[in-house]
């Protein structure tokens, strides 16, 4: 239960409501023990002839006026208790989210982003129930079990209460067990649910490639065994489930036989009242619920405890990378030096960068060229601060990278990324990501440099054409330019084209380049390129070669030395050729 004090804060915000939801949950309680009590007091009264149509009358107003006093002070404990559960899931949910964005790209990689969904559902929802439902149970049954138990054992008799009890341990053991199994196969059926969501999203999203393939019939196979397990695993859970409700009648039917049968003989033999058989019976039918829940809040504890714990181990992992004794900086120019770098992504792996040197003025542009794998990613990853690399070998305007506040870095870099991720939103808001005041102007603006704009034109919306998911209806070329307008969007202190070009024509790619030259007074930029037409005007081109800068210069300078950046400019020359003949 230790692990529920990280939600100290929640209880010490809601203590109010918790407090008088318990209260209203316990007036109820005491409420409902009064019944039993007045039933048995009417069959007396009944059963002697001293009951006038009065009297009768008054019990009657009595116990409606009890009615409507439970119903109400039961809708008023839902309100706040279960209510509460809610506030709490919402709350706990923002926060695990909010955390969730601060952790770097590494726990990413490292841990299944299925997993975090699933955190992100199944254990907080857990959590609520046990916050919500499981304390209401808890206080409920304890109470009504303590209260009733004194008040037949002090006003009825202890020896017919002794023997009435005999099943209820075998009903809360039972609920127990078959709860333990419950919840064991609920998580199958929850695992094999998410199989099943799973193949069918994957089917819908690689479509494409399946009918490509003419994998169709496959695919449905694959299905077919993924929906039959679903099935299997329901009725596993079926069959236990199934077998809960008829067990606990019968067990609760032999508690009623034992009272029938021994509490009858008193009421024979004088030592109880009628009155007195009849609202035991009753007390007992109260009794039964709580025994019950007692059973599934102990599962219900178990569970909320678990998913209690992992949450806990997330929300306790300290991001990577934070701003760690900054610099006092507001703005940042666009200086890039990296001095003597080796870096790897972890401890164990060879490094992906060895003894890098570079260096550029703000305004500059700096090509990199290299072959897949090369590290030219890599490079950019440690610029913008997304992996931990030591102090002393990355410096903006001479300021250690890992002095310059997380917040000031990243605005100030324009970054267009290998793979272009676009939102299922408009083309104007996916252009405007991360500007929080822009002007239409500025969108066409962006969208007129990236050379996307009379392709926006085309479409019937315009700059409020929705982006299917992930951008399926748009080209691929047009996804990238429309990251590019993303970037430009920003007016960045550096912009980095990461491999952005690949996807359009090389007469795009000059119009876009001119466009950018255009713009880029004072601004850094950084290109990364396959082909040699991109990269051919920038200030100074790397190359790379299995993360060591191989050669480095001008393109005028470079493709007079034999090496890896004339192999390249050779085979495009070749590729070229070859496109024309054809
Ligand atoms: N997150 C990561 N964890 C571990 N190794 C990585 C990670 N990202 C890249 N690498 C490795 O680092 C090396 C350089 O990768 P990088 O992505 O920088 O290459 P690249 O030159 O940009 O390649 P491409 O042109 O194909 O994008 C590769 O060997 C790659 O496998």
């Amino acid at each position: 239960m230790g692990e529920f004090r990280t939600l100290n804060w929640f209880f010490s915000k809601y203590k109010g409501r918790y407090i008088g939801g318990i209260l209203c949950l316990l007036a109820v309680d005491i409420l409902q023990l009064v019944m039993p009590r007045l039933l048995g007091l009417i069959t007396d009264g009944l059963q002697q002839n001293n009951m006038t149509y009065a009297t009768l009358g008054w019990y009657a107003i009595i116990i409606v006026i009890i009615a409507v006093a439970i119903m109400i002070l039961r809708y008023i404990w839902r309100l706040l208790i279960v209510g509460g559960s809610r506030l709490l899931e919402k709350e706990l949910r923002d926060r695990f989210f909010a955390h969730l964005t601060t952790l770097s790209p590494r726990y990413y990689n490292m841990h299944k982003t299925g997993d975090l969904m699933a955190h992100a559902s199944n254990d907080i929802n857990a959590i609520r129930m046990f916050v919500g439902q499981g304390i209401v149970m808890a206080t409920d049954s304890l109470f009504m079990i303590i209260a009733s138990l004194i008040v037949v054992f002090a006003t009825i008799d202890w020896r017919l209460s002794m023997l009435a009890l005999i099943p209820f341990p075998l009903m809360a053991a039972s609920v127990l067990i078959a709860g333990r199994f419950i919840r064991e196969r609920f998580e199958e059926v929850q695992r094999a649910f998410s199989n099943l969501t799973d193949t069918v999203e994957e089917n819908f999203t690689g479509i494409r490639v399946i009918k490509a393939f003419v994998q169709e019939k496959a695919e449905l196979k694959k299905f077919a065994k993924a929906n039959k397990h679903n099935m299997d695993m329901n009725m596993r859970m079926v069959k236990v489930w199934g077998i809960m409700e008829p067990l606990m009648q019968f067990l609760s039917a032999l508690s009623f036989i034992i009272v029938l049968y021994y509490g009858g003989m008193m009421v024979i033999n004088g030592e109880i009242t009628m009155g007195q058989f009849v609202s035991f019976n009753a007390y007992l039918g109260m009794l039964i619920w709580p025994v019950i829940a007692i059973g599934w809040v102990v599962n219900m504890a178990q569970r909320g405890t678990a998913s209690m714990k992992r949450v806990n181990v997330i929300m306790n992992e300290r991001p990577e990378i934070y701003d760690d004794n900054p610099a006092d900086i507001d703005e940042i120019y666009g200086d890039i030096e990296y001095k003597d770098l080796t870096f790897r992504y972890e401890p164990n792996l060879p490094p992906a960068l060895t003894d890098i040197n570079i260096s550029v003025k703000r305004g500059e542009t700096l090509a990199i060229v290299g072959r897949t794998g090369s590290g030219k990613t890599t490079l950019i990853n440690v610029l913008l601060r997304l992996y931990k690399v030591e102090d002393g070998h990355v410096f903006i305007d001479d300021t250690d990278i890992n002095r310059i506040p997380l917040g000031i870095l990243r605005e100030s870099i324009g970054y267009v990324p290998q793979d272009n991720f676009l939102f299922s939103t408009t083309i104007t808001e996916n252009i405007a990501f991360g500007v929080d005041n822009y002007t239409m102007e500025q969108v066409e603006q962006a969208a007129r440099i990236a050379q996307l704009y009379d392709d926006v034109m085309d479409f019937p919306d315009k700059f409020n054409t929705i982006v299917g998911e992930r951008g399926v209806s748009l080209s691929g070329g047009q996804k990238q330019r429309v990251s590019i307008a993303r970037a430009i969007m920003k007016d960045p202190k550096i912009l980095i084209l990461d491999d952005s070009l690949s996807a359009v024509d090389t007469d795009t790619e000059e119009r876009i380049l001119k466009g950018l030259s255009k713009v880029r007074k004072n601004r850094t930029t950084i290109i990364i390129a396959h082909r040699i037409s991109a990269v051919k005007d920038a200030d100074q081109i790397i190359a790379l070669d299995e993360g060591r800068i191989v050669q480095r210069g001008t393109h005028g300078q470079l493709i007079q030395q034999e090496g890896l950046y004339k192999e390249l400019y050779e085979m495009q020359k070749l590729e070229e050729e070859l496109e024309r003949t054809q």
